[in-house]
């Protein structure tokens, strides 16, 4: 049985005390752990903020990106393991806006990833396809490559907890969403992929939806069997609206 998940990425929004007032809100609703794992992914420059609110709490933090080296002289960078010094248990990884505004390469990707690993970070690694791949029918072959980047490095054993969030990219702060159809079929299709590299690895890896989820909309989204809770951009910024989309995820 995989436990849903809820992940809030912030993108780049919320100043340290936004931040602390946003992460507060949602630690004093005391969602219910076991039913649902929330994470929180800030702008660097807030995790310390964020984690002074969650100490003791069961919110996870994590980031949105990393460099893949331990450090050395790579202006404006960061590392996996500065992230673990600030205790991030997670580390988004692979977001189509690094994809598409940054330049990252399927091989970038992968390398980070291995950096994740190597810190003690559990990635979640970011898949989906454009709007024009989707219209020439090439989704599947799109997240294939996406996903087999990283499953041609490593093994099951090292793989195991990775989450993964198919967020197709035409509906990621569009307001455009997947229908729940459309998003379970591209879930089952990597689930699918992940039970052929491994079977375990296919029963228990997490996938989340990504692109436009609201609090009306979740519970539809998630009903699906392979849909295992959502990465959450624009509507993570608002702690109810938040806290009703874990709400929709835990039921
Ligand atoms: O990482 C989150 C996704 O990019 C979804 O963003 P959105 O919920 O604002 O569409």
């Amino acid at each position: 049985m995989r436990q849903p998940m809820v992940a809030g990425n912030w993108k780049m929004n919320a100043t340290r005390w936004e931040a602390e007032n946003l992460v507060r809100a949602i630690k004093e609703a005391e969602p219910d752990p076991s039913a649902v794992e929330i994470l929180v992914c800030p702008p660097f420059t807030a995790i310390d903020a964020v984690a002074r609110v969650l100490k003791g709490s069961p919110i996870r933090y994590g980031a949105q990106n990393l460099f893949w080296e331990k450090n050395g002289a790579y202006t404006g960078e960061i590392s996996g393991e500065m992230l673990r010094d600030l205790g991030c248990r997670y580390v988004i990884l692979g977001h189509s806006e690094r994809r598409q505004i940054f330049g990252e390469s399927d091989q970038d990707v992968a390398r980070k990833y291995a950096a994740a690993k190597r810190s003690g970070l559990i990635p979640v690694l970011c898949v989906g396809e454009t709007e024009e791949q989707r219209s020439q029918g090439i989704t599947e072959q799109v997240v294939s490559a996406q996903l087999q980047a990283i499953l041609q490095q490593t093994d099951a054993a090292t793989f195991h907890g990775t989450v993964i969030a198919y967020e197709p990219v035409w509906a990621i702060g569009t307001g455009l969403t997947a229908t729940p159809d459309q998003a379970q079929e591209v879930h089952a299709f990597l689930r699918a992929e992940l039970h052929a590299f491994d079977s375990g690895v296919g029963a228990s890896t997490r996938i989340l939806y990504g692109g436009s989820v609201k609090a009306e909309n979740a519970a539809e989204i998630f009903s699906r069997p392979d849909i295992d809770g959502g990465l959450i951009g624009g509507a993570s910024l608002k702690a109810e609206e938040f806290l009703r989309i874990c709400a929709a995820a835990a039921a």
